[in-house]
């Protein structure tokens, strides 16, 4: 089966919310609330491919120095592996804005487990709530 990397960033405003965006109808597991990011391109590294994803999805800009590793998914789906690294950024320029029709919410610690995200999400909540 082929293994798929996919870059993923909690993004954590001032008050320690977390940006989850929901995937739009129509995209596979659609209405799943999940972490900004996307495939890493061939030749890209995971930085520089959440980079150009928050560009195009929210918007914003960051830079390498952004993003701090926080854990990871290694999720068997029924298709494909997927190897997600989870970063976390505190720091971007500019105003978070919905690029791609997605729904986003900033979301306390507290409420993470309340919404629903992909299964390969589901382990990450724990340890980004001891992060935060
Ligand atoms: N960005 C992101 N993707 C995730 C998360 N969890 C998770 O299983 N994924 C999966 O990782 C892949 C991310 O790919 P993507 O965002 O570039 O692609 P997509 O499915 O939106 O579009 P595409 O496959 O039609 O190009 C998708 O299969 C998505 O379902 C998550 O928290 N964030």
């Amino acid at each position: 089966m082929k293994t798929v990397l996919v870059a993923a960033v909690a993004l954590i405003d001032r008050d320690g919310r977390v940006l989850l965006a929901q995937r739009p109808p129509g995209k596979q597991m659609a209405g799943l609330w999940e972490f900004p990011g996307g495939k890493v391109e061939p030749g890209e590294t995971p930085e520089a491919a959440l980079i150009r994803e928050l560009h195009e999805e929210l918007g914003i800009e960051t830079w390498r120095s952004c993003f701090a590793p926080l854990t990871f998914a290694s999720h068997a789906y029924a298709d494909f592996h997927l190897l997600m690294p989870l970063f976390a950024c505190r720091k971007w320029e500019g105003i978070v804005q919905p690029r791609e029709g997605q729904t986003l919410r900033w979301v306390p610690p507290s409420e993470l487990s309340a919404y629903p995200m992909p299964d390969a999400d589901v382990p990450l909540i724990p340890a980004l709530r001891l992060w935060l």
